[in-house]
């Protein structure tokens, strides 16, 4: 089932909360709502799914006019990081729960059967007797997707639901929430404040800043062409050195980068730690070491530029390198936006 949210608007009282988003989902793609708290993401999904009315603008299911369909007609599974499983049911039965009072009736045998499906389908087959006070927050989240799927939803509402989890816990549930949506292909809208989760698990995701979208396109769209400082900043560690651009070039700290389609004057120049290398002698920015940080992954070193910018970069893992250290940093990639 597509989705198609057309200029959607909501104000609560005189603040306005979402400012005319336009966003469509094809119908079996997982999509993420990325934004930072307040951007405007849960009210989104909460107006997709009903619960919310939107006070501008149309929503779409399919070809339908979903705006004014209440929420128990519109067909969408959702699970929220605090929509508890209910207490005094076991675990098979808050998965048979919407079966039960849903408007299509089915007989006994059917919703065990299905039950026991769901509960093999989210790994949890043998717990079904269980409550959930006795089962993981990781296991009860999955309760909560086979809950959700229950009733065959042809739209899945996500709303940070491995929010409360560590992030061990977090990365399997995604890994494996990305398996059950290439298996059953149901159209997903799923909402963190994490990009890590929101570029592990998308197929594309949707960047906000106070009610509005930003940028949207695949993980590699966002990762490797930024449209805005903002996005760079926000999708990882990000490393700012100012400068000034004229004529397509921009000099920043003594260096100078290709800087084509920035208007002249002020500019910052955005770089990954990992985008970044160091070397003792030859060209790049001078600086000097100030901490090494050493890391599973490699080492982070942190030097200082001759304009006492502290700039982070990351070298691997058996690189000499130690305070003091005088250098240079080389500029392998990076992106430069007006400032
Ligand atoms: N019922 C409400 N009444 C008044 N303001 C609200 C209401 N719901 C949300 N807001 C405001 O709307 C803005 C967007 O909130 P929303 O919950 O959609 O953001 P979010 O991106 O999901 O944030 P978070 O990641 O913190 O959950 C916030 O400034 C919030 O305070």
């Amino acid at each position: 089932m597509k989705i198609i949210l057309d200029n959607v608007i909501k104000t609560f009282d005189t603040f306005r909360a979402v400012h005319g988003v336009s966003l469509e989902i094809g119908s079996g793609e997982l999509v993420a709502l990325l934004g930072p708290s307040g951007s405007g993401k849960t009210t989104i999904l909460r107006m997709v799914a009903g619960l919310e009315y939107a006070d501008g603008g149309a929503i779409y299911f399919g070809d339908e006019d979903a705006t004014e369909i209440p929420v128990r007609q519109r067909g969408v599974g959702f699970v929220f990081q605090h929509y508890a499983l209910f207490p005094h049911m076991t675990v098979g039965e808050n998965v048979a729960f919407g079966m039960k009072v849903s408007k299509v009736r089915r007989a006994k045998p059917e919703i065990d059967a299905r039950v026991e499906e769901l509960l093999r389908l989210v790994k949890l087959d043998g717990l079904g007797n269980r409550f959930p006070t006795q089962i993981s927050g990781g296991q009860r989240q999955r309760v909560a997707l086979a809950r959700a799927l229950a009733v065959d939803p042809k739209v899945l509402l996500l709303d940070e639901p491995f929010g409360a989890l560590d992030a061990n816990v977090r990365r399997d549930l995604r890994r494996w929430l990305r398996e059950i949506h290439d298996e059953l292909g149901i159209t997903t809208l799923f909402v963190t404040h994490d990009q890590e989760e929101a570029l592990d698990l998308a197929d594309r995701v949707v960047i906000l800043d106070q009610g509005r979208i930003v940028q949207q396109g695949t993980p590699e769209d966002v990762c490797r062409r930024p449209d805005s400082a903002f996005v760079m900043k926000f999708l990882g560690d990000t490393n700012r050195l100012p400068g000034t651009a004229s004529g397509g070039r921009a000099v920043i700290a003594g260096a100078s980068f290709d800087a084509q389609g920035v208007a002249d004057g002020p500019v910052e120049l955005l770089a990954r730690p990992g985008d970044l290398g160091w070397q003792t002698d030859g060209g790049g920015i001078p600086a000097q070491v100030t901490r090494v940080i050493d890391r599973p992954e490699g080492r982070r070193v942190l030097a200082r530029t001759e304009g006492g910018e502290v700039v982070e970069l990351d070298v691997a893992a058996d690189t000499k390198i130690a305070a003091n250290d005088r250098g240079f940093i080389q500029v392998l990639r990076c992106n430069v936006f007006a400032a």
